[in-house]
């Protein structure tokens, strides 16, 4: 059995994955972690009200010789902590959430050395998305015209989001630098053109309805093409957080993208 703690599991991702943790016969759920939760078990919980797994509001309080491995969904402010103290105490991080600096990146990377401890960061768990960057990075080469348009729900903290940013530093692997559009164009709106990553443009969309979606857009000589794909549901990120569940416990470096467990 893994034995697994959820950080942020009262948040959107953080209630999906410790449900699923739950429900998964190879995972053990052997806390929960948030610093503001007011619960002492999870049990206090309607919906888990048959359980009995601890709430951790401090990281002193965890028992780490009882995690095999920390998964992360919790705020771009915390992520950075959480992802040390689990590398310090030997406990795996499978990192979902999004916003770390790669100063961050490169410390973790360090730590995760220094403890020969796997760990993943994955800006995008859903297989859908995966595809995605993988196909956009190979288009890139023919069509190296490229706007990222992504689309999320309207609390996202975020922008733009790790997805499209991830998009971004992919396609810039392989295309020369770019800068496109008109060198003469002129914003008579603030913040029209979006943001820019060596070149290539990044709009972010925040809606109601929405939940998390992706489109890649190229353009060529008389043609274009457009990539997109679409998280109509929390669900879609699971399948990618089992995976990266099971099989980092082999690893003792950190890996970044969930493509290097599939
Ligand atoms: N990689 C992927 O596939 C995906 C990544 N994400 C990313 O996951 C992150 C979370 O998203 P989402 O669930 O929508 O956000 P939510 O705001 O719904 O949830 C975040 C939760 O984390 C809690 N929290 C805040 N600080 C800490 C801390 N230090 N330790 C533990 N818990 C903490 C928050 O509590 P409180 O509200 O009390 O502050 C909240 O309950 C975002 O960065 C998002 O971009 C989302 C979907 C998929
Ligand atoms: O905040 C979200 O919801 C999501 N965040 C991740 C990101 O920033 O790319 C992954 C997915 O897009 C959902």
């Amino acid at each position: 059995m893994i034995k697994v703690l959820v950080a942020g599991f009262k948040g959107r991702m953080g209630n999906t994955t410790t449900k699923m943790v739950i429900q998964n016969t190879d995972f053990e759920l052997t806390g929960v972690y948030d610093p503001n939760a007011t619960e002492k078990n999870i049990n206090e919980i309607l919906e888990f009200k048959n359980m009995d797994i601890p709430v951790y509001t401090k990281t002193s309080e965890i028992n780490t010789e009882n995690t095999d491995v920390w998964i992360d969904f919790t705020s771009p402010s915390s992520v950075y902590e959480n992802a040390k103290f689990a590398l310090m105490n030997k406990i795996s991080p499978v990192i979902g959430t999004t916003g770390l600096t790669s100063e961050q990146v490169d410390n973790l990377k360090k730590i995760a050395i220094e403890k020969t401890t796997g760990g993943l960061i994955a800006p995008n768990f859903g297989i859908s998305a995966v595809l995605l960057m993988q196909f956009a990075q190979h288009a890139a080469k023919y069509l190296p015209d490229v706007e990222i348009i992504e689309m999320h729900h309207d609390n996202k903290l975020d922008a733009p989001s790790g997805t499209a940013l991830n998009t971004a530093k992919m396609i810039a692997e392989v295309r020369k630098q770019k800068i496109q559009g008109n060198p003469e164009e002129k914003e008579s709106l603030l913040g029209a053109r979006g943001a820019d990553y060596e070149g290539m443009r990044i709009h972010s969309v925040r809606l109601p309805g929405y939940v998390a979606h992706e489109q890649v857009l190229f353009g060529g000589k008389g043609e274009a093409l457009t990539i997109r794909q679409d998280s109509f549901d929390r669900i879609s990120f699971m399948s990618g957080v089992e995976v990266a569940v099971k099989k980092i416990g082999a690893y003792n470096e950190l890996l970044i993208g969930l493509e290097n467990l599939l």
